[in-house]
């Protein structure tokens, strides 16, 4: 705003503003054209803490160059040249600094957290940030207007307090927030930036749920550049003004943000995956509405559909770029999506807004039919045929009904699996990487429970069963190469027997079973350490276990050095413990990751101290559990 502003107030005639005005949206986006495709290689190469504080001190600098030449210049021509090529370059270094900030947030959260960050981070750059932006450009502007010729003009204002935010952002990056460079130093694998470029691209092309995201994000934006386009002449087509216009406008954006800020409420536990493709066929219903709405009243519902449709989606899809791509080539994915989707964007805006200026109106059927409606009727469409790709694409429930499975979400039963009574025992789980002590602790506990007259049942996972200690022999001790899914599913089997003929009898029967691992170990260590897909492995658990819950999960945290080390001078490694240092530092964050998102379910404790204290601390906690649970006593 304040750079096209800038622009339009170096000249006078209104078809010489309207070309500044115009030149300076244009110029914005072209780097994307050109930089998108290579900004993600710079993200997924380099530091990128250091990638965003240099973008950001680069930025605050070409800012404040702007209204600065514009004063020591004097001279129209040159204020708007510098101006234009100022914000080419800082749109390019933009480019550069998206991608790199993008791919570093989901390593600072845990995965369950980033939905609600990426709510947050919504609201303010599309709510707060704009709404902000325009209240302090009208405030400025009243307080400054006498002095419009000065180095105090309202715009040069603007871009000097615009070029401190930068400074700002540069300098909170550089000192407050180190761990953006923390899981990064091992990036550079010595490849080179062509082979690197080359394979984001292929990832983005061969792996179906990034193609099923790609398609969803820019069927979604084409249908929204051609409802931005379209929407001056789709307002006289309803017989209204600029007011409808208006009023339409205003209304896409608070669907927007309700679709950002209630739908995962809304929705509850429904697969992202589903909920990205059917958030889009929603909101292309909702444009084919609008071509139909006969006045203004269902043309007012249907922007507030379309705002909503497009809000979940766009927070489930980024949601989604964070939580399942891996962080060696995250960067590259962003970078491209957000290439595409401004191009898109883009095209779609200037071609449907010229298309439908010159489109008139056609006789259909004996009746008067807008060009602007039929426009619209074929975004509807083509909207809603990319929802339906992309969720096919994507389904992670497959042969489970959609309407049955979004109802089930929304009316909060969801269509689990044989979901049945876990009976009124107490069901304690223990977990950790290798060697943290769990097998000492269930033992300590078990001791301090018959002490209190309980006769606990422990057990463990994998081989609590006869066909568990079987399947542990395949897992653990054999020698042949199973495939991830194959380990998922021979995991998963021992958890099926081992729930059912163990855990849930004695619950049944009111006893306390305490479990050496169990759902959290698959999740941690098929899903980080395997990196498959965690909530594949979740659904597999939930349909082995009956969606059998821990009413308590106690997490021994330890450095895996230290745990394999303690776990090596006990026994040889199997299969598992033989896998590298990187494969269990990822299980030991995904734990961490799981407790953090439900604290209330889960005891952590520091597993490096002395297993009495420890034992002490476990004790302190199951103690007001089994008060508060008269049953249990
Ligand atoms: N707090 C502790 N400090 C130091 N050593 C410990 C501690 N707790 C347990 N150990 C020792 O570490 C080794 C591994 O302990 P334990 O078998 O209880 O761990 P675990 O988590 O069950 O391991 P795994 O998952 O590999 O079966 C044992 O030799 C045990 O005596
Ligand atoms: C339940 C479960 C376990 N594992 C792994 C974790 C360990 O390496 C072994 C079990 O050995 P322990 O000495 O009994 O702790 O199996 C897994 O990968 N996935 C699981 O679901």
């Amino acid at each position: 705003m304040a750079t096209a502003i800038f622009a339009t107030a170096q000249v006078s005639s209104s078809a010489a503003k309207g070309a500044a005005f115009g030149g300076v949206i244009a110029i914005r986006l072209l780097p994307a054209l050109i930089l998108g495709p290579i900004a993600g290689v710079f993200a997924d190469r380099f530091d990128r803490r250091y990638t965003m504080v240099v973008c950001d001190l680069l930025r605050f600098v070409l800012f404040a160059s702007i209204p600065l030449v514009g004063t020591l210049a004097r001279n129209a021509g040159v204020a708007v040249s510098w101006a234009a090529i100022a914000t080419f370059l800082i749109e390019t270094v933009g480019m550069i600094w998206a991608p790199a900030k993008e791919a570093a947030v989901p390593n600072l959260l845990p995965k369950g957290k980033l939905e609600r960050a990426n709510q947050l981070s919504l609201v303010m750059t599309y709510g707060v940030a704009p709404v902000s932006a325009a209240l302090t450009i009208v405030v400025v502007s009243s307080l400054l207007k006498a002095k419009t010729d000065t180095w105090a003009s309202p715009s040069n204002i603007a871009l000097y307090f615009n070029a401190l935010t930068f400074l700002a952002a540069a300098v909170t990056v550089f000192f407050g927030i180190k761990e953006i460079s923390g899981r990064s130093a091992k990036r550079d694998k010595g490849e080179g930036v062509l082979t690197q470029f080359l394979d984001g691209w292929r990832y983005v092309g061969r792996t179906p749920l990034v193609r099923g995201l790609v398609f969803g994000m820019l069927g979604a934006f084409a249908g929204a550049g051609v409802v931005i386009g379209a929407g001056p002449f789709y307002a006289e087509s309803l017989g209204g003004g600029d007011a409808s216009f208006g009023m339409l406008f205003g209304t896409l954006f608070v669907g927007l943000a309700i679709g950002i800020a209630l739908g995962p409420r809304l929705i509850g536990t429904l697969s992202r995956k589903r909920w990205f493709g059917a958030s889009i066929v929603m909101a292309s219903c909702a444009v084919f509405l609008l071509a139909i709405a006969p006045h203004l009243a269902v043309a007012v519902l249907g922007a507030l559909f379309v705002g909503s449709g497009a809000g979940m989606a766009f927070l489930a899809g980024t949601t989604m770029l964070g939580t399942e791509i891996g962080d060696d080539v995250r960067g590259r994915v962003f970078g491209f999506v957000w290439t595409a989707v401004r191009v898109v964007l883009m095209l779609s805006i200037s071609l449907s807004a010229t298309l439908v200026g010159f489109g008139g109106t056609r006789l259909i059927f004996g009746v008067n039919v807008s060009f602007t409606r039929i426009l619209l009727a074929a975004a509807g469409i083509v909207g809603a045929m990319a929802g339906v790709l992309a969720f096919r694409q994507m389904d992670d429930r497959p042969g489970v009904p959609v309407l049955k499975d979004i109802w089930g979400a929304v009316s909060r039963r969801p269509l689990t699996v044989g979901e049945t009574d876990p009976g009124k025992g107490l069901f304690i789980v223990f977990e950790g990487g290798e060697g943290v002590g769990k097998s000492t602790q269930v033992v300590k506990l078990a001791a301090w429970l018959r002490l209190r007259g309980q006769e606990p049942v422990v057990t463990r996972e994998p081989g609590a069963t006869d066909i568990g200690m079987r399947i542990r022999g395949l897992v653990l001790d054999g020698k042949d190469d199973i495939s991830p899914r194959a380990e998922a599913l021979l995991y998963a089997a021992d958890r099926a027997q081992h729930v059912t003929e163990v855990v849930r009898p004695a619950l049944a029967e009111g006893r306390v079973v305490l479990s050496d691992r169990y759902v959290d170990s698959s999740l941690a260590y098929q899903g980080a350490g395997r990196t498959m897909a965690a909530d594949e492995i979740s659904w597999l658990s939930t349909w082995a276990t009956g969606a059998l819950k821990p009413d308590l999960t106690i997490l021994l945290d330890l450095d895996p050095a230290v745990g394999l080390k303690r776990a090596g001078e006990r026994s040889g490694a199997d299969r598992i413990e033989s896998e590298s240092l990187a494969f269990h530092e990822r299980v030991r964050y995904a734990f961490l990751d799981l407790a953090s998102a439900d604290p209330k379910s889960y005891l952590v404790i520091d597993a490096s101290g002395d297993p009495e204290k420890i034992a002490l601390e476990i004790r302190e906690r199951i103690d007001v559990l089994l008060t508060r649970e008269p049953a249990h006593v």
